[in-house]
């Protein structure tokens, strides 16, 4: 028999970990958009529960995140202020809790500078995006393809999705009014004899961004290809350019559990899984464009990758 083990418990805490949310505050046609990923970690009399499954001082780690997006519907503040309402809330709220600790972090976005649009509703992060470029020399030829990925972008307004297929598995609602966030990969090929290329880059992502911007979105695919088009009319050093979009879901908060107004204001944002939408733009003439398979820029970082 095994040897009987004295043991206690010693540290312990318990808590919800990244409770990714936005918050968009509508200034009538300006939004501004509030990216927050909260973790709260509480310790205090909570012994029970670990020794003998006694639950009766356990505020559920659920019950936690749902505090995090009903406090959220109230103005934010700052990261400080808010990470401050939220301890103090569980420190005084439940007589178990000895410490609340929130750590709350903000992705910031900017609006996208668009010409001729107020674009008050149009966003990139700030964070770094990564630029490639494959160059391979074959039969003593040099071709150049050139790319980027880490672009998220995200639009507050003119989104749309509905009038799809459905069966017996869907569930999905139709919305006329969505959030619409992605991370753009592109990868673009130009004609012989280019070597402008970081003129070519700049204007590919600006025509990019602005084709996201202006776009009303009735799908994802919808915006692809726009943002392809635009590529092609606005920069003719490109031959052709191939998109990848991920459909990163933003889904509305319900706060009406807890007696709040329903609003569509605070989204919880899902990393995974996402929809993934890719699509090839070329010059031609429709019809002109056989559906095949591509190299999209997901793929882009295999080391065998070098030619379209
Ligand atoms: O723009 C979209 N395209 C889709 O194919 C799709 N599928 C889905 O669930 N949501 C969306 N959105």
């Amino acid at each position: 028999m095994a040897e009987p083990v004295i043991a206690v418990l010693a540290a312990n805490s318990y808590g919800k970990a990244d409770v990714h949310l936005l918050k968009v505050e509508r200034e009538g046609d300006r939004h501004r958009v509030r990216d927050l990923t909260v973790t709260t970690v509480l310790s205090g009399d909570f012994e029970a529960s670990y020794l003998d499954g006694d639950n009766s001082a356990v505020l559920p780690t659920d019950s936690q995140k749902n505090t995090v997006h009903a406090f959220a519907a109230d103005p934010i503040g700052s990261v400080e202020e808010f990470g401050a309402r939220l301890a103090r809330h569980f420190a005084a709220a439940h007589p178990a809790v000895r410490s609340a600790r929130v750590r709350v972090e903000e992705r910031s976005w900017q609006r996208l500078p668009v010409e001729g649009l107020p674009a008050a509703t149009a966003f990139a992060d700030g964070g770094e995006a990564v630029q490639l470029a494959w160059a391979t020399v074959a039969d003593g030829r040099l071709t150049v393809a050139c790319g980027l990925r880490g672009i998220k972008v995200l639009k507050t307004s003119g989104s749309e999705f509905h009038s799809f297929l459905t069966d017996r598995y869907t569930t999905l609602a139709p919305t006329r009014d969505r959030l619409l966030a992605t991370e753009v990969g592109a990868r673009w090929h130009c004609a012989d004899g280019t070597s402008a290329w970081s003129k070519v880059r700049d204007a590919v992502l600006a025509h990019l961004l602005e084709a996201f911007a202006q776009t009303h979105s009735l799908a994802v695919q919808q915006t692809l290809f726009a943002m392809g088009r635009r590529v092609l009319a606005g920069v003719p050093e490109v031959e052709s350019i191939d998109l990848r979009l991920p459909n990163i879901h933003h889904v509305p908060v319900d706060l009406t559990p807890f007696g709040l107004e329903p609003g569509n204001e605070v989204f919880t944002v899902f990393d995974r899984p996402y929809g993934v939408i890719e699509g090839s733009v070329r010059r031609g003439a429709p019809g002109a464009g056989a559906a095949g398979d591509a190299d999209f820029p997901s793929d882009a970082d295999s080391p065998n990758e070098e030619s379209r």
